[in-house]
């Protein structure tokens, strides 16, 4: 997957040299290219925002240094990708989302801040790519860049040959079909006795069956406490499943 990602803070995204995405970058299963938006401006300050059309606190982004950085980034032969532009005004980022999106061969991120960018430049996108404006949760950043960090960490950890066991991937909370989307439950290792705290003897059992058991009654007291909706879209779904094949 090649992921293009346009802000005015490329070091905001030095993360991604690191760990599971720094190692699929450096096996080539992923090509993350970082572009600066004021590499587009034309005066000498590389002015990139300015006062709001009809008033308003804030600044607002320029479309000009959007639209040619959009054209140099995605606007070359062949498939154009996905622009995934992160705004709290956007579709609500799941776990099934980003399955699909690392479906994607090429994905850009558009990184906005201050008050947002002009809305002529998703308008102008529009007409040659596939735009995905999407929210990962409701609450209000400072600008995309954080927002990007999470998605592109959420897709590209599902990417084959990104995760060293594969399972991890599936067992995951909200994974399709692992656990019916209930949250995850307690997890334990070594040492067995810690601190006057014991491992649950379940676990030490070599009772697999048990074992299974015991996790998805903890993943439903997990999910019960934290999350009762999910129980009732979990109850929801199984009556429907029930009604279907009657
Ligand atoms: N889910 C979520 C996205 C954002 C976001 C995304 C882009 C910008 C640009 C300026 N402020 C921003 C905030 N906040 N919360």
């Amino acid at each position: 997957m090649r992921i293009d990602i346009i802000t005015i803070f490329p070091d905001y995204f030095a993360p991604l040299e690191l760990s599971l995405i720094g190692k699929a970058r450096a096996a080539g299963i992923l090509d993350i290219r970082l572009h600066d938006l004021r590499s587009w401006t034309r005066d000498r300050h590389n002015t990139v925002d300015d006062t709001p059309y009809g008033g308003g606190p804030g600044m607002v982004m320029k479309p000009q240094p959007w639209g040619e950085a959009l054209d140099a980034v995605a606007g070359g032969a062949g498939a154009p990708p996905r622009l995934v532009l992160p705004t709290p005004s956007g579709t609500p980022f799941t776990q099934e989302r980003a399955k699909r999106l690392s479906d994607e061969p090429w994905l850009v991120f558009a990184c906005g801040r201050y008050e947002g960018i002009d809305a002529r430049v998703v308008a102008d996108a529009e007409r040659r790519m596939p735009v995905e404006e999407l929210s990962i949760g409701d609450y209000v950043l400072a600008g995309g860049e954080s927002a990007t960090l999470v998605i592109v960490e959420t897709v590209s950890r599902l990417l084959p040959g990104v995760l060293g066991n594969a399972e991890s991937a599936v067992q995951d909370s909200f994974a399709a079909g692992a656990m019916e989307h209930l949250l995850e439950g307690p997890v334990y290792t070594k040492p067995a006795h810690w601190r006057d705290q014991e491992v649950p003897p379940v676990l030490l059992s070599g009772d697999h069956g048990a074992v299974d058991r015991w996790r998805r009654h903890e993943a439903l007291r997990k999910t019960a406490r934290n999350r009762p909706e999910l129980l009732r879209e979990l109850a929801a779904r199984r009556l429907h499943e029930l009604e279907r094949s009657d």
